[in-house]
C-alpha cells in the first residue's frame, strides 16, 4: 500500500527530505554529537511516520512537519539523548518506554543478557534475578526469550521504578510472562531474603564509572547519577552485589555483572577474594573492550 505521505493532496507544500537531513546532519555534527547522519534520520523517521528504510520514498515534510522536525534536531543538537526524543530505547527485541528519570539501555549490555538467557535456556523452570533493572531491559528480555523462567527485576529509584513498571505491563499486556519488580536497594544484607539458596541466573548492570569520571553530556545532563556512578573506584555496587549474590545463588548457579573497560581484573578479583565462586571469566564487548564478568557459585 502508497502512503498518503509519498503521494501528498495536490497543492501541499512539501520540503524535500533530501536538503532538510543535510543541514540536520551538519547540525548535528557541529554539536558533537556521535552518529549525526543516523540520528537526523531516526528523527526524521519519528516526525514523518514512516520507517527508515521508506525515507527515500517520502515526498517531503509538511510545513508542521518541518517546524516539529527542527525543534527537535535543536534538541538533540542540545545534547538530549537520541531515545529521550524519541521516547524509546530498543534493546534486543523488545522497544522500551525510556525518558527522564531513568538510564537508557545501552547495545553492549545485550551481551550480557544474552549470556543471562543462554544459561536460562539450558535450564527447566530456571529462576533468575535482575539487580539495578532500571527500565526493565535485561529482565523484560529474559522473560520475553525464556517464558519458562520467573524473573525477579529489583530497582531502588522512585523514578525508574515508574518507567520499569510501565514496560512490565507493556509486555504482558504483549503476551510476554509477568515480571516480578521488587523495590528495594540491591546493597541489602538481606535482600530478596525469600530467594536465599535459589537463584539459577542473577544479572546485574550497575553503576560503576568511578566517580569524577568525564562523561558526554547525554550522560552527564540525562541518565540519573545514580543510575551510573558509583563511589571513587567505581565498585562501590559491584563489591555489596557480589556478596549478597552468593548467598542467593542455588549450587551451581552463575552470576553475570556489567562493568567499567578500566576493570578486567578488579571485578574478577572481587569474586575470586569472595571465596564462594569458580570460573571467573571476564568478557569482551563487540569491540574488544571488556565489558563483563561472570562466575559460578560453587556447591
Ligand atoms: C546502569 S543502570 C542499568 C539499568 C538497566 N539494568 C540497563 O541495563 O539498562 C543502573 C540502575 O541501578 C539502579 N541503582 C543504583 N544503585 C542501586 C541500588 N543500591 N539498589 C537498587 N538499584 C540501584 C539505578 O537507579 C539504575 O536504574
Amino acid at each position: 500500500m502508497t502512503s498518503s505521505r509519498e503521494h501528498p493532496p495536490e497543492g501541499t507544500e512539501r520540503t524535500r527530505p533530501g536538503p532538510v537531513l543535510a543541514t540536520a546532519t551538519a547540525a548535528l555534527s557541529a554539536a558533537g554529537v556521535g552518529s549525526p547522519r543516523a540520528d537526523a534520520e531516526w528523527l526524521a523517521t519519528y516526525v514523518l511516520g514512516v520507517d527508515r528504510s521508506r525515507l527515500p520514498l517520502v515526498a517531503g515534510f509538511t510545513p508542521d512537519e518541518l517546524a516539529r522536525y527542527r525543534r527537535l534536531v535543536a534538541r538533540r543538537a542540545g545534547r538530549e539523548p537520541l531515545q529521550h526524543l524519541l521516547g524509546s530505547a530498543a534493546f534486543r527485541y523488545l522497544e522500551l518506554a525510556v525518558g527522564p528519570g531513568v538510564f537508557v539501555p545501552r547495545p553492549e549490555t545485550e551481551l550480557l543478557a544474552e549470556w543471562g538467557i543462554a544459561r536460562a535456556r539450558g535450564l527447566a523452570a530456571p529462576l533468575v534475578v535482575d539487580l539495578c533493572s532500571g527500565s526493565g531491559a535485561i529482565a523484560l528480555s529474559v522473560a520475553h526469550e525464556v517464558p519458562a523462567a520467573t524473573v525477579y527485576a529489583v530497582e531502588r529509584s522512585a523514578g525508574a521504578l515508574e518507567w520499569l513498571r510501565r514496560n512490565a505491563a507493556s509486555r504482558v499486556a504483549a503476551g510476554d510472562p509477568p515480571v516480578r519488580v521488587v523495590a528495594a536497594d540491591v546493597t541489602d544484607p538481606d535482600l530478596l531474603a525469600e530467594l536465599t539458596g535459589r537463584v539459577d541466573v542473577l544479572l546485574c548492570n550497575p553503576p560503576y564509572v568511578p566517580a569524577g569520571t568525564d562523561v558526554p553530556p547525554e550522560v552527564a545532563d540525562h541518565d540519573p547519577a545514580e543510575a551510573v556512578f558509583a563511589g571513587t573506584d567505581g565498585l562501590g555496587v559491584i563489591r555489596p552485589v557480589v556478596r549478597r549474590a552468593a548467598e542467593l545463588l542455588a549450587p551451581g548457579g552463575v552470576v553475570g555483572i556489567e562493568h567499567d573497560d578500566t576493570h578486567p581484573v578488579a571485578v574478577p578479583a572481587v569474586f575470586t577474594a569472595d571465596g564462594r565462586y569458580a570460573d571467573v571469566t571476564c568478557h569482551p564487548d563487540l569491540a574488544g573492550r571488556p565489558r563483563f564478568s561472570t562466575a559460578r557459585r560453587v556447591a
